[in-house]
């Protein structure tokens, strides 16, 4: 539940409780996001963490209400917001996908960026018509004062001469330059929450490194929240304040940056942590987590890592779905070897693989 006044919760924005979202398949039901639970707070940036497959992409369309027909959402996604000077919690996970309440939404309240900015544009109209339409949608009705905030956020996004931009087709612009104008676009309704979904992944690593500036300084700077999608952990330090990690459609782990960086309780981040150069400690073997992650359907009991985790227990950890349990004060952990290791205290776990 979102609460409204005066007991601590009041910077959380969107809170999804237990979130499934089950595609009903010819084979049968498949589970891409099963009992998701996530709070993003008011200018904060929430990473989502996880191997592909985990179900990361399928948990931000479902927040939006973009998933494939063959999807049902179902649970709750409360988003908090100002109308006419109150404060309202509206569900929408139970609003209409192609109803007005939530196409007011996204592109309003909510914006999403992703890989791909070319899906984001149509060719056939300048960036700058998009972006002004898109504001004539959500904003204004004034084309005047459209046209001005479109080369306003495309200043702010850092392209040069937004005035020539604003005239110029999609094509036109290079990878880096269309990944701003997609921001600038996602931006230029002042969403509450941007969801960005793997948004720097096509781009060369010095493109890379501005778009994910710009995007820390934007969330700085209007005050923006984020939820960051990403498989790459290097680019969750960056970017996050906390961080949910995903394995087989359920965070495994949630907690703040540092400690998931510093103390990782979940045998799975552990891997994660293991598997890239620059966090495993200098000299130490780099361990790539073996297997893949499993097709979401028909899946026996127990923990969804029981398969891969080097730590498993047959007849404890396959027994019984591992709830996610809150094991430090903001730290959530979904494994049985963590809860009866460590019920006091959850140093001695650090660091162990
Ligand atoms: N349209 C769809 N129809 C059927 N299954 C789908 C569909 N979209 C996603 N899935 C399945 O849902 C599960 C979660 O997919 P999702 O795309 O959310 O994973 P992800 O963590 O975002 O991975 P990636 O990083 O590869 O995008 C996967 O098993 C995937 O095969």
């Amino acid at each position: 539940m979102v609460h409204e006044q005066g007991n601590g919760h009041d910077d959380v924005i969107l809170e999804v409780n237990n979130l499934r979202t089950y595609f009903r398949l010819d084979e049968g039901l498949l589970k891409a996001v099963d009992g998701v639970d996530l709070k993003i707070k008011a200018g904060k940036t929430l990473g989502i963490v996880g191997e592909s497959g985990s179900g990361k992409s399928v948990t931000s369309q479902s927040i939006l209400r973009i998933v494939p027909k063959t999807a049902a959402v179902e649970g709750e996604i409360k988003l908090r917001r100002r109308k006419q000077g109150k404060t309202e919690i509206v569900d929408l996970a139970r609003m209409e996908p192609e109803g007005a309440d939530i196409r007011s939404i996204r592109g309003g309240e909510i914006s999403m960026i992703f890989q791909e900015p070319m899906k984001a544009f149509s060719p056939i109209h300048t960036i700058g018509n998009q972006i002004m339409e898109a504001i004539l949608l959500h904003r204004t009705k004034d084309k005047e004062e459209a046209k001005r905030t479109a080369i306003d956020t495309l200043r702010k996004v850092g392209m040069s001469n937004p005035e020539q931009r604003f005239g110029e087709y999609p094509h036109q612009l290079s990878g880096g330059m269309r990944q701003r104008a997609m921001i600038a676009m996602a931006l230029s309704c002042s969403p509450s929450i941007l969801i960005a979904d793997e948004p720097t992944t096509a781009l060369d690593v010095t493109v890379q490194a501005q778009v994910l500036q710009l995007i820390n300084d934007l969330k700085r700077t209007i005050g923006t929240s984020v939820i960051f999608i990403t498989h790459d952990l290097g680019v969750i330090a960056e970017m996050s304040d906390e961080v949910a990690v995903m394995y087989l459609g359920k965070v495994v782990e949630y907690t703040d940056v540092d400690s998931l960086f510093y103390g990782a309780l979940h045998p799975y981040t552990q891997a994660l942590l293991h598997s890239i150069p620059s966090v495993a400690k200098r000299n130490a073997r780099l361990d790539s987590i073996e297997g893949t992650v499993p097709y979401p359907m028909n899946l026996p009991k127990g923990c969804g890592f029981y398969s891969r985790c080097k730590r498993a227990q047959d007849g404890l950890c396959n027994r019984e779905d591992v709830p996610l349990v809150e094991v430090k004060k903001g730290h959530y952990v979904r494994c049985l070897l963590v809860e009866t290791k460590a019920p006091a205290g959850v140093g001695g776990l650090h660091g162990e693989q």
